[in-house]
This record gives structure tokens, C-alpha cells and sequence, in this order.
């Protein structure tokens, strides 16, 4: 609740909540329920946002019906069907995170456009990685340049106080995404570190 805190007082425009049992930020949905509802008691408008992998629909049920998050960030490998039958689910606003290490990951993209409010690019894990995103991995920004978009996206992977100016030069990014980068510990965010990023990416 400290991070989330900090990150409201320093203009964060979202915030996300990690919803994956291997991850060392895993909530549980009541976890996840008490802290969304906690969050709105002391700001009622910034977007709170639920990250899953694979969803099945009764995990979805209960975000819907429980969590009830104002976006859902779909970080595995749904495939544009999947998504739309989420988007059916759920009726709650979409985030579809692509892998990215080559120009060509960048082609499935606009299959998912009609189905999602936000579109974001994350770094390609590693074959042997136990996380699909969460890693501090970023790829090369550049392909991001000529990305024909139809619906804003988020860059992450790898941000940092330290990337993020070189990260926006290089990707033309207006919305980004951090994680790892703000933590003094795998899952331990540090309210100096989020603040000094969004200082960075808001100097920007
Ligand atoms: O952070 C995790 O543990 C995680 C687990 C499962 C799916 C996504 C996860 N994290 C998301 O990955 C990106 C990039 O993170 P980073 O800045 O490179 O650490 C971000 O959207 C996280 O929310």
C-alpha cells in the first residue's frame, strides 16, 4: 500500500497488481480485492489495473465479479481469439502485452487491436525463464519506430530511471510500464525509486 501511495502522490497514471503464482509479486484475488479496494478509498480515479497469464474463465469470473479491476493485462500467450472471448467475459477494458525481440513479433499486434483498449510491448523472455515478464529485460527500442498502431501502447521491459530517457528517444513511446525497475528486491517496490523514475519519465 506504501508503493501504491507513492505512486499516486508522484502522478502515477496507473497502477497494476500481478495476479501469477510464480511471481515473487504475486497477489492471491482476495489480496487483490482488498488492496484495489483500499486504493479507491483514498483515490477513487486512477486506473487499477489486474495482470494475468492465460486466464481461465473462472479466474476471470472472479475479477469481474470480485477484484473488479478497471483494465486486465493479459501477459501470456492468449491468442486474438482468446482475447476477444475475454473481452466478451469480462466486459472490462483490455491490455494485451506482445514479446518482443524481433521486427516480426511486432505483425501479430493489430489482431488483437480491435479487442483491447491498450496494446504493450514487453522484452521476449528467455526459453528457460519461470516469468513472462517481470524480468528487468528490455529489447531493442528502436523497432518500435515504425509500428503502424491503431491503439496506444505501453513500452516495458528493463525501464529504469536510468533507460526511461533513452527508452522514449529511441521507441517514441508516450506511455510506459515498470516494474523491477522501481523494487529494491525481486517484489519489494521502493517508494524513492518509483518517485524518481516518474520524475524522470515525466521530465521527459
Ligand atoms: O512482474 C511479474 O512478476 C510479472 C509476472 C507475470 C506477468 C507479468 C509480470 N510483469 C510485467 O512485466 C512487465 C515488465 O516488467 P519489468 O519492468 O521489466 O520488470 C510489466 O508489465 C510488469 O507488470
Amino acid at each position: 500500500m506504501d508503493a501504491a501511495i507513492a505512486a499516486i502522490n508522484d502522478s502515477a497514471d496507473f497502477l497494476g497488481f500481478i495476479h501469477f503464482a510464480k511471481s515473487p509479486r504475486h497477489l492471491t484475488l482476495n489480496t487483490m480485492k482488498d488492496l484495489i479496494s483500499a486504493i479507491r478509498s483514498v483515490n477513487a480515479t486512477i486506473p487499477l489495473v489486474s495482470v494475468v497469464v492465460n486466464p481461465e474463465n473462472d479466474m476471470l469470473e472472479t475479477l469481474r465479479d470480485e477484484v473488479k479491476p478497471d483494465l486486465i493485462q493479459l501477459h501470456g500467450k492468449e491468442t486474438p481469439q482468446r482475447v476477444a472471448e475475454i473481452a466478451a467475459l469480462t466486459n472490462i477494458p483490455l491490455i494485451k502485452a506482445i514479446s518482443v525481440s524481433e521486427k516480426s513479433d511486432l505483425d501479430a499486434a493489430s489482431l488483437y487491436e480491435p479487442y483491447v483498449e491498450y496494446m504493450m510491448f514487453d522484452a521476449k523472455p528467455p526459453k528457460t525463464a519461470v516469468l513472462p515478464g517481470g524480468l528487468g529485460l528490455s529489447f531493442d527500442w528502436t523497432l518500435m519506430r515504425h509500428h503502424a498502431a491503431a491503439k496506444p501502447w505501453f513500452l516495458a521491459g528493463g525501464l529504469s530511471s536510468e533507460t526511461v530517457a533513452a527508452a522514449v528517444k529511441e521507441s517514441g513511446a508516450s506511455m510506459l510500464d515498470i516494474s523491477s525497475g522501481v523494487e529494491s528486491a525481486p517484489g519489494v517496490k521502493d517508494s524513492a525509486l518509483i518517485s524518481g523514475f516518474l520524475r524522470a519519465a515525466k521530465s521527459l
